[in-house]
Protein backbone atom coordinates (compact mmCIF):
# COMPACT_ATOMS: atom_id res chain seq x y z
CA UNK A 1 0.00 0.00 0.00
CA UNK A 2 1.51 3.42 -0.92
CA UNK A 3 0.14 6.80 0.21
CA UNK A 4 2.29 10.03 -0.59
CA UNK A 5 1.58 13.61 0.50
CA UNK A 6 3.19 16.13 -1.35
CA UNK A 7 3.77 19.57 0.61
CA UNK A 8 5.20 22.36 -0.03
CA UNK A 9 4.83 26.48 -0.67
CA UNK A 10 2.21 27.73 -2.38
CA UNK A 11 3.03 27.82 -5.98
CA UNK A 12 5.85 25.06 -5.73
CA UNK A 13 3.80 23.02 -8.43
CA UNK A 14 2.01 20.53 -5.69
CA UNK A 15 -1.33 20.45 -7.82
CA UNK A 16 0.62 20.60 -11.64
CA UNK A 17 3.50 17.69 -10.35
CA UNK A 18 1.12 15.64 -8.13
CA UNK A 19 -1.16 14.66 -11.00
CA UNK A 20 1.85 13.67 -13.28
CA UNK A 21 3.96 11.75 -10.66
CA UNK A 22 0.50 9.97 -9.50
CA UNK A 23 0.17 8.64 -12.79
CA UNK A 24 3.16 7.80 -13.06
CA UNK A 25 3.30 5.75 -10.09
CA UNK A 26 -0.05 4.59 -10.70
CA UNK A 27 -1.63 5.88 -7.60
CA UNK A 28 -5.03 7.78 -7.47
CA UNK A 29 -4.59 11.89 -7.15
CA UNK A 30 -6.29 13.93 -4.49
CA UNK A 31 -6.24 17.86 -4.07
CA UNK A 32 -6.86 18.64 -0.68
CA UNK A 33 -8.20 21.74 -1.67
CA UNK A 34 -10.17 20.35 -4.17
CA UNK A 35 -11.61 17.68 -2.22
CA UNK A 36 -12.24 20.13 -0.01
CA UNK A 37 -14.51 22.23 -1.97
CA UNK A 38 -16.36 19.21 -3.42
CA UNK A 39 -17.15 18.41 0.44
CA UNK A 40 -17.88 21.88 1.51
CA UNK A 41 -19.40 22.87 -1.99
CA UNK A 42 -17.15 26.41 -1.39
CA UNK A 43 -14.20 27.74 -2.62
CA UNK A 44 -11.57 27.87 -0.59
CA UNK A 45 -11.54 31.47 -0.98
CA UNK A 46 -14.99 31.27 -0.01
CA UNK A 47 -14.49 29.37 2.85
CA UNK A 48 -12.02 32.07 4.27
CA UNK A 49 -14.29 34.89 3.64
CA UNK A 50 -17.08 33.38 5.24
CA UNK A 51 -15.43 31.71 8.30
CA UNK A 52 -11.94 32.67 8.26
CA UNK A 53 -8.44 31.02 8.37
CA UNK A 54 -9.02 29.48 11.98
CA UNK A 55 -11.89 27.84 10.39
CA UNK A 56 -10.17 26.68 7.08
CA UNK A 57 -7.44 24.93 9.40
CA UNK A 58 -9.80 23.61 11.67
CA UNK A 59 -11.07 21.99 8.02
CA UNK A 60 -8.03 21.18 6.43
CA UNK A 61 -6.97 19.20 9.26
CA UNK A 62 -10.34 16.89 9.21
CA UNK A 63 -10.23 16.36 5.33
CA UNK A 64 -6.84 15.57 5.83
CA UNK A 65 -7.14 12.80 7.92
CA UNK A 66 -10.06 11.89 5.91
CA UNK A 67 -8.44 11.22 2.69
CA UNK A 68 -5.43 9.54 4.68
CA UNK A 69 -7.57 6.76 4.75
CA UNK A 70 -7.79 5.96 1.07
CA UNK A 71 -4.70 3.25 0.01
CA UNK A 72 -2.93 4.05 -3.44
CA UNK A 73 -3.02 7.92 -3.38
CA UNK A 74 -1.01 10.62 -3.81
CA UNK A 75 -2.17 13.44 -1.80
CA UNK A 76 -1.08 17.37 -3.32
CA UNK A 77 -1.84 19.54 0.05
CA UNK A 78 -2.33 22.76 0.46
CA UNK A 79 0.76 25.25 1.07
CA UNK A 80 0.02 26.01 5.00
CA UNK A 81 -1.12 22.23 5.98
CA UNK A 82 1.81 20.55 7.41
CA UNK A 83 2.52 23.71 9.22
CA UNK A 84 -0.51 23.48 11.48
CA UNK A 85 -1.79 21.43 14.82
CA UNK A 86 0.15 17.96 14.03
CA UNK A 87 -0.73 17.68 10.36
CA UNK A 88 3.01 17.03 9.58
CA UNK A 89 3.63 14.16 12.05
CA UNK A 90 0.25 12.54 11.04
CA UNK A 91 1.41 12.84 7.11
CA UNK A 92 4.87 11.20 8.07
CA UNK A 93 2.91 8.57 9.93
CA UNK A 94 -0.04 7.24 6.81
CA UNK A 95 2.79 7.54 4.25
CA UNK A 96 5.38 9.36 2.80
CA UNK A 97 6.14 13.11 2.36
CA UNK A 98 7.70 15.09 -0.26
CA UNK A 99 8.58 18.50 -0.17
CA UNK A 100 8.96 20.58 -3.40
CA UNK A 101 10.95 23.08 -2.50
CA UNK A 102 11.59 26.28 -4.60
CA UNK A 103 13.42 29.70 -3.54
CA UNK A 104 11.50 32.72 -3.04
CA UNK A 105 12.21 34.19 -6.15
CA UNK A 106 11.16 31.71 -8.49
CA UNK A 107 7.67 31.35 -6.10
CA UNK A 108 7.49 35.13 -6.24
CA UNK A 109 7.37 34.86 -9.76
CA UNK A 110 5.13 32.12 -10.04
CA UNK A 111 2.60 33.33 -7.61
CA UNK A 112 2.23 36.89 -9.42
CA UNK A 113 0.93 35.63 -12.05
CA UNK A 114 -1.68 32.81 -10.21
CA UNK A 115 -2.28 34.55 -6.21
CA UNK A 116 -6.38 35.58 -7.25
CA UNK A 117 -7.37 31.78 -6.03
CA UNK A 118 -4.91 32.07 -3.05
CA UNK A 119 -6.61 34.56 0.18
CA UNK A 120 -3.47 34.13 2.15
CA UNK A 121 -1.62 36.30 -0.83
CA UNK A 122 -4.68 38.59 -1.46
CA UNK A 123 -3.99 42.70 -2.09
CA UNK A 124 -0.23 42.01 -2.34
CA UNK A 125 2.21 42.14 -5.33
CA UNK A 126 5.47 43.25 -6.37
CA UNK A 127 8.23 43.72 -3.53
CA UNK A 128 5.66 43.60 -0.97
CA UNK A 129 4.87 40.09 -2.65
CA UNK A 130 8.29 39.04 -2.35
CA UNK A 131 8.68 40.25 0.98
CA UNK A 132 6.02 38.16 2.78
CA UNK A 133 6.78 34.81 1.06
CA UNK A 134 10.32 35.41 2.39
CA UNK A 135 8.94 35.87 5.67
CA UNK A 136 6.61 33.01 5.44
CA UNK A 137 8.81 30.53 4.15
CA UNK A 138 11.32 30.92 6.83
CA UNK A 139 8.16 30.02 9.35
CA UNK A 140 6.92 27.08 7.32
CA UNK A 141 10.15 25.66 6.59
CA UNK A 142 11.09 24.29 9.61
CA UNK A 143 8.11 21.97 8.97
CA UNK A 144 8.71 21.02 5.47
CA UNK A 145 12.05 20.22 6.47
CA UNK A 146 10.61 17.33 7.75
CA UNK A 147 9.48 15.64 4.52
CA UNK A 148 11.04 11.75 3.71
CA UNK A 149 12.53 13.16 0.25
CA UNK A 150 13.07 16.93 -0.15
CA UNK A 151 13.22 17.44 -3.86
CA UNK A 152 14.63 20.48 -5.87
CA UNK A 153 11.31 21.75 -7.74
CA UNK A 154 13.12 25.46 -8.47
CA UNK A 155 12.73 24.72 -12.89
CA UNK A 156 9.73 23.40 -14.80
CA UNK A 157 9.33 19.48 -13.87
CA UNK A 158 10.71 17.27 -16.80
CA UNK A 159 10.01 13.91 -17.46
CA UNK A 160 13.51 13.13 -15.78
CA UNK A 161 12.71 14.78 -12.60
CA UNK A 162 8.97 12.73 -12.23
CA UNK A 163 11.23 9.42 -13.09
CA UNK A 164 14.03 10.81 -10.76
CA UNK A 165 11.27 10.94 -7.61
CA UNK A 166 9.41 8.10 -8.56
CA UNK A 167 12.67 6.21 -8.56
CA UNK A 168 13.49 8.11 -4.69
CA UNK A 169 10.01 6.64 -3.80
CA UNK A 170 10.37 3.50 -4.67
CA UNK A 171 13.73 3.29 -3.05
CA UNK A 172 11.87 4.51 0.55
CA UNK A 173 9.41 2.13 0.12
CA UNK A 174 11.40 -0.87 -0.23
CA UNK A 175 13.21 0.05 2.93
CA UNK A 176 10.14 0.52 5.01
CA UNK A 177 7.61 -2.05 3.75
N1 LIG B 1 7.80 22.96 -11.80
C1 LIG B 1 7.24 24.10 -12.20
N2 LIG B 1 7.98 25.01 -12.86
C2 LIG B 1 7.44 26.19 -13.25
N3 LIG B 1 6.17 26.55 -13.02
C3 LIG B 1 5.40 25.68 -12.38
C4 LIG B 1 5.88 24.42 -11.93
N4 LIG B 1 4.89 23.78 -11.29
C5 LIG B 1 3.84 24.61 -11.33
N5 LIG B 1 4.14 25.74 -12.00
C6 LIG B 1 3.23 26.87 -12.20
O1 LIG B 1 3.10 27.52 -10.93
C7 LIG B 1 1.75 27.81 -10.66
C8 LIG B 1 1.32 27.14 -9.37
O2 LIG B 1 1.29 25.73 -9.55
P1 LIG B 1 0.43 24.80 -8.62
O3 LIG B 1 0.60 23.41 -9.12
O4 LIG B 1 -0.97 25.32 -8.48
O5 LIG B 1 1.18 24.98 -7.23
P2 LIG B 1 0.75 24.60 -5.75
O6 LIG B 1 -0.35 23.57 -5.83
O7 LIG B 1 2.00 24.09 -5.11
O8 LIG B 1 0.30 25.89 -5.13
C9 LIG B 1 0.95 27.37 -11.88
O9 LIG B 1 0.73 28.51 -12.68
C10 LIG B 1 1.84 26.38 -12.58
O10 LIG B 1 1.67 26.39 -13.98
O1 LIG C 1 -0.26 28.15 1.90
C1 LIG C 1 -1.44 28.36 2.29
O2 LIG C 1 -1.68 28.84 3.41
C2 LIG C 1 -2.55 27.99 1.38
C3 LIG C 1 -2.27 27.30 0.22
C4 LIG C 1 -3.29 26.96 -0.78
O3 LIG C 1 -2.92 25.78 -1.50
P1 LIG C 1 -1.70 25.77 -2.58
O4 LIG C 1 -0.43 25.61 -1.81
O5 LIG C 1 -2.00 24.59 -3.44
O6 LIG C 1 -1.76 27.07 -3.31
C5 LIG C 1 -4.65 26.79 -0.11
O7 LIG C 1 -4.67 25.64 0.71
C6 LIG C 1 -5.00 28.00 0.70
O8 LIG C 1 -5.15 29.09 -0.19
C7 LIG C 1 -3.96 28.33 1.77
MG1 LIG D 1 -2.31 23.42 -5.06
Amino acid sequence: MKRIFLIGYMGAGKTTVGKVLSRQLGLSFIDLDHYIEGRYHKTVGQLFAERGEEAFRDVERRMLREVAMFEDVLVSTGGGAPCFFDNMEFMNEAGQTVYLKVSVDELAKRLELCKTTRPVLKGRSGDELRAFIAESLEKREPFYSKASIVFNAEEMMTDQDVQNISQALATLFSTFN
